[in-house]
């Protein structure tokens, strides 16, 4: 079936990835999802059609490419729990770097050429420009920055032309409220201390008051979903125009663990106490972008990136039924392992 607006998304299942599916309908495009469930959900594909299979399965692949003309691919899925990534990285490089090489060679097979790639701030030690030196401290990034390397090599040798998008923390919901971060379990800041606040895990902790940040928390660069979808959209107008390249997607602020969680304690009306635990092992201190050649050539303008607006929105999700309903509206059994908590600092503020 020819269809020369459709848009393979690999994991539009997940939290960016049915928001970008959603960016797509609205810009005119069919956004073709492909993903396996394994943290992504059914509900959240609205937007197009559902196809279920692995990016790591070849015969699925060339069957979803004998079935669309795609304009381009968006490739999110992948794992993507930083700390996860330490203690089993051999999911990560079978899953991030093994499940891009089956998807690029499908790609070559059907001769499609455009793809966006959801690479990460991970691959830097230490963040700035893009042209920083890239040293990532943990197996997540490292296997986001073998995939950057394997897309260079395959410019050159095969004119497949790719964006690579190294985005920062991905926050916040669309105003919708009908799709929003929800994996099981979940390891993210946000969604994390919400659903403690809300009584649905137990043992929710800062990682760290030990960092060299003001405040002793790790700073991270929050940027809200919406405007990070609004870069792939424009990104695949600009594939079809030649475009090609790496791009940091942040707003260049940083906040602290802390911070956000003032910020969460303020939307919800409530607060609840600051226990810490010592660092989480792969964690860098400060991650924050310089997204100024992003700015420059795709017009990124990342709008609703205040903090107040990330956590507002967040909040929304997580406080309205489509969350609730998709975790059954049950308790949540989620549980991460925490190494040996310290005293807890009640510490309310
Ligand atoms: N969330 C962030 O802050 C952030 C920051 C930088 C980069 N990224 C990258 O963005 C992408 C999307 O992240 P997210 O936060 O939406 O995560 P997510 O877990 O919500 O979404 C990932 C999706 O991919 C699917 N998937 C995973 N492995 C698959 C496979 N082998 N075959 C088919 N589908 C598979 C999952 O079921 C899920 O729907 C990832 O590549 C991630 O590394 C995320
Ligand atoms: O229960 C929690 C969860 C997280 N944190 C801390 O909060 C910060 C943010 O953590 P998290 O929300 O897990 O995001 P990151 O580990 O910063 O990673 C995100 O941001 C990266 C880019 O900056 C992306 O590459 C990753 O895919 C994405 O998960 C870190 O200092 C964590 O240690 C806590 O203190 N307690």
């Amino acid at each position: 079936m020819a269809d020369r607006a459709a848009v393979l998304v690999t994991g539009g299942a997940g939290y960016i990835g049915s928001h970008c599916c959603k960016a797509l309908a609205e810009a005119g495009y069919r956004p073709v999802c492909f993903d396996n469930f394994s943290t992504g959900h059914r509900r959240f594909v609205k937007w197009g059609p559902m196809i279920t299979g692995d990016v790591r399965d070849p015969r699925q692949l060339q069957a979803v490419f004998q079935s669309y003309d795609f304009s381009a691919v968006m490739h999110f899925a992948a794992s993507s729990s930083v700390g996860e990534s330490v203690t089993d990285p051999q999911k990560y490089y079978a899953n991030n770097v093994g499940g891009t090489l089956a998807l690029l060679s499908a790609m070559r097979g059907a001769g499609s050429g455009r793809l966006v790639f959801s690479s990460t701030g991970a691959v830097y030690g230490n963040a700035g420009s893009e042209s920083a030196p890239r040293f990532p401290v943990n197996p997540y990034g490292k296997s986001k920055l073998m995939i950057e390397e394997i897309l260079s090599d395959y410019r050159q040798a095969y004119d497949l032309n790719s964006v690579c998008f190294r985005y920062f923390n991905a926050s916040g919901a669309d105003a919708c409220g009908a799709i929003g971060e929800c994996r099981d379990p979940e390891t993210h800041l946000i969604p994390r201390a919400m659903m403690a606040l809300q009584g649905e895990i137990p043992d929710f902790g800062i990682f760290g008051d030990d960092y060299d940040t003001p405040d002793g928390t790790a700073v991270r660069d929050y940027i809200h979903v919406t405007d990070l979808v609004s870069a792939h959209v424009q990104a695949v107008n600009m594939l079809m125009g030649g475009m090609r390249g790496v791009y940091n997607l942040g707003t260049g602020v940083g906040y602290s663990v802390s911070e956000v969680l003032s910020a969460i304690f303020a939307e919800a009306g409530s607060k609840m106490p600051r226990v810490y635990y010592p660092r989480r092992p792969g964690d860098p201190s400060v991650l924050i972008a310089d997204s100024s050649v992003a700015r420059m050539h795709l017009g990124f303008n990342p709008i609703h990136s205040n903090l107040g607006t990330i956590i507002r929105t967040a909040w929304n999700w997580h406080t309205k039924g489509a969350f609730e309903q998709l975790r059954g509206g049950r308790r949540s059994t989620v549980s991460i392992s925490l190494q040996r908590a310290r005293s807890p600092n009640h510490d309310l503020n």
